[in-house]
């Protein structure tokens, strides 16, 4: 069964956080005028048969998620993140344009992913066709979705092939505790950070209300992709940026977990976010979308939006 929606609501867990999103939908109608009725359809199933996000679930993916998600909390710290923020900001990895970086993708399967087993340029494809349909006049929007998980590329050979928990999964903040709404939190229990007294309080390094900007995040595909757009001077609007760079970030934007860490300016981006995390979500199935025929649009977004080569 599928279930039509008239308004972009999101099968959140809790009435409250489903209240808040739908005033923000309104919210966005009378602010920034957007087409809020597209019709989207939400299917009640992953191409597994299961609803979406069920880590508990079991199910063909269930055990190599779990594991995952355990390596990746074990080995995701502080000093880490701070680490490899730093060698990758260098962008000294590759010189390559958006769509070649796309096709690299043609081999990586997510790891993390309990929905998806597909290359993860099916998934970019998927996403950015999702959106296109439902917002045709927001071009960036479009190619947002298309680049948004371009940073795993970091997994390719030609990037030193990083292995699957510092490039996939959700994200979190580091130096500050870890909250229960994150997925497997349980395996924090092996984080060295967790028994840091400087890194294990609510606010841990940060201060209250300090802007999601000035918070270390565990590494991955989201700050990687951020800093390229950023640093190679991409005329994408600031929502396309926050987007890009915060979309793992589901104990945020799903959970309302670490709002306290969050500014004004990260209120407008979290709204954007909301709405783009329904298609990055719901549009991953086994529907391939046919490459040679939409390449010429995103093809001209790109040459809209970026220089024709990039340093990663
Ligand atoms: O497994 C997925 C996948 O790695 C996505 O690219 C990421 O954005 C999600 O947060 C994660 O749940
Ligand atoms: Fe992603
Ligand atoms: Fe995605």
């Amino acid at each position: 069964m599928t279930v039509i929606v008239q308004e972009p609501t999101l099968s959140v867990e809790g009435n409250d956080l489903e209240n808040k999103t739908n005033n923000v939908f309104e919210e966005e109608e009378e602010n920034l005028e957007l087409k809020l009725d597209g019709g989207f359809v939400v299917p009640d199933n992953n191409a597994f048969g299961h609803s979406f996000r069920d880590y508990e679930k079991e199910s063909e993916r269930k055990d190599s998620v779990e594991q995952f998600y355990r390596t990746q909390h074990i080995n995701q710290t502080y000093e880490f993140a701070v680490e490899k923020k730093e060698e990758y900001a260098k962008l000294q990895k590759a010189v390559m344009s958006i769509w070649e970086c796309c096709e690299l993708l043609n081999e990586f399967v997510d790891e993390s992913d309990p929905d998806l087993d597909e290359p993860q340029i099916e998934h970019l494809l998927q996403t950015a066709e999702a959106v296109r349909r439902d917002y045709p006049n927001e071009d960036w929007l479009h190619l947002t979705a298309l680049i948004h998980d371009l940073g795993k590329v970091m997994l390719h050979p030609s990037f030193g092939g990083e292995p699957q928990w510092c490039v996939v999964g959700d994200t979190f903040p580091l130096g500050c505790a870890f909250n229960d709404a994150i997925v497997h939190h349980q395996y924090f229990k092996e984080n060295p950070d967790y028994y840091n007294p400087k890194y294990n309080t609510k606010l841990g390094v940060y201060s209250e209300n300090c802007g999601l900007d000035k918070v270390t995040m565990s590494w991955g595909h989201d700050e990687y992709m951020y800093l390229v757009a950023k640093d190679n001077k991409t005329t994408l609007p600031y929502a396309g940026l926050f987007i890009i760079r915060f979309h793992s970030f589901y104990a945020l934007h799903r959970s309302n977990a670490y709002t306290y860490l969050m500014n004004e300016e990260d209120e407008e981006g979290l709204k954007w976010l909301r709405i783009f995390n329904k298609y990055d979500l719901y549009s991953k199935s086994k529907v391939k979308i046919n490459q040679e025929e939409v390449k010429p649009y995103y093809m001209s977004l790109i040459e809209k939006y970026f220089p024709g080569k990039l340093r990663w």
